[in-house]
């Protein structure tokens, strides 16, 4: 059961948005779609719910997914301004010729689930933004999907309220076991939600897998950068030996690379003061409620680092040893 993408390129004139790009989503999975603006995220998402013609490649549906049991809730999500919350919520039902009866059921549920109680008789325009986004969620759970391909849908509440939705989502998709496709930007929602990432960067996808590899094991520069929070510390490897500053360690060279090359190294990794490892100065530290943020030198080249334990002085030259291998990608 799921979704398997295969081989699906689109241009938009001359200009090629999509290239070769294969994925599955599977039934319960969250699947967040990352990367860029402009990339072509939401190209991806309107072509799976049919509202772009494909140009080439495939959509296979599996099992009880269907294009028909697909919904899309796009980044404004369009309410009905006209319509109550409860209209909102029947107007797809009353599409598909349910009968009053069942309508009035669904959405009551609906209203219950997603804590609209009390709400069912304002119109959009009297929501917060929190509410507006429940009422979108609940006209598209009501359809009961196999898939639901959400554009961007936390992007306009504030922290603490996108948190909630975070787990309401989860909530949801647990009691209804539909896969998500999910577009974001950001990062830690990126990495809170999803089971997998794709990471599409100049209409290709880079790298896929969970969050945790992506983080720790980036194929590509581009990809450690567009996670964000990494260093690079440029040098020579050597099969397992990365060369660096008149310094040689031990890391991770995954595609056997060789010669000049970048190591990436995350600012949250684990470090410790250590009688071996990367030397380096403490250049400042600043305080922050995550852990004490150190500027480090290192020959010619800087680092940022937030979690490294232990006594740390300006001024001083340690010996830094990391809690994860470290791994090299090409400049
Ligand atoms: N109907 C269209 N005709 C021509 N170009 C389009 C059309 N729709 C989108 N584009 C272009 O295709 C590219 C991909 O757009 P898309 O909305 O899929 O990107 P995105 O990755 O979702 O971006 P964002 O994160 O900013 O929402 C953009 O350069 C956009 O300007």
């Amino acid at each position: 059961m799921g979704l398997e993408i295969s081989d699906v390129s689109l241009h938009y004139g001359r200009k090629q948005i999509l290239k070769h790009i294969n994925l599955q989503v599977a039934a319960g999975e969250i699947l967040t779609l990352f990367g860029p603006s402009g990339v072509g995220k939401t190209t991806i998402l309107k072509l799976i719910a049919g509202m772009q013609p494909l140009q080439s490649g495939a959509l296979d549906f599996r099992g009880d997914f269907s294009q028909e049991r697909t919904i899309l809730v796009l980044q404004d999500f369009w309410l009905f301004p006209h319509m109550t919350v409860f209209e909102n919520i029947a107007f797809g039902l009353k599409v598909r010729h349910v009968n009053t009866t069942q309508i009035a059921q669904q959405v009551q549920a609906m209203i219950t689930i997603l804590k609209l109680q009390g709400l069912a008789d304002h119109f959009p325009d009297q929501l917060s933004g929190g509410q507006q986004q429940r009422v979108a969620l609940a006209r598209a759970i009501v359809l009961k999907p196999k898939l639901l391909l959400l554009d961007e849908p936390f992007a306009s509440l504030d922290s603490s309220l996108r948190q909630k939705m975070h787990q309401l989502l989860l909530e949801l998709q647990q009691q209804y076991h539909f896969g998500v496709i999910l577009v974001t930007h950001d990062r830690d929602e990126a990495f809170e939600l999803s089971d997998r990432l794709a990471v599409l960067i100049d209409g290709e996808i880079q790298q896929i897998g969970t969050p945790q590899t992506i983080y720790e094991q980036p194929q590509t520069r581009q990809v450690a950068a567009f996670i964000g929070g990494m260093n690079f510390l440029a040098g020579i490897i050597q099969g397992q030996q990365f060369q660096f500053e008149s310094q040689e360690i031990t890391v991770v060279n995954p595609n056997q690379l060789t010669g000049p090359v970048q190591l990436v190294i995350p600012y949250e990794v684990a470090a410790s003061l250590s009688h071996s490892g990367i030397q380096a100065e403490i250049v400042s530290l600043q305080w922050q409620p995550s852990g004490v943020l150190a500027h480090l030198r290192v020959g010619q080249q800087t680092l940022v680092l937030t979690n490294i334990q232990g006594e740390l002085h300006p001024g001083e030259v340690v010996y830094l040893q990391f809690g994860a291998n470290l791994q090299v990608v090409a400049n």
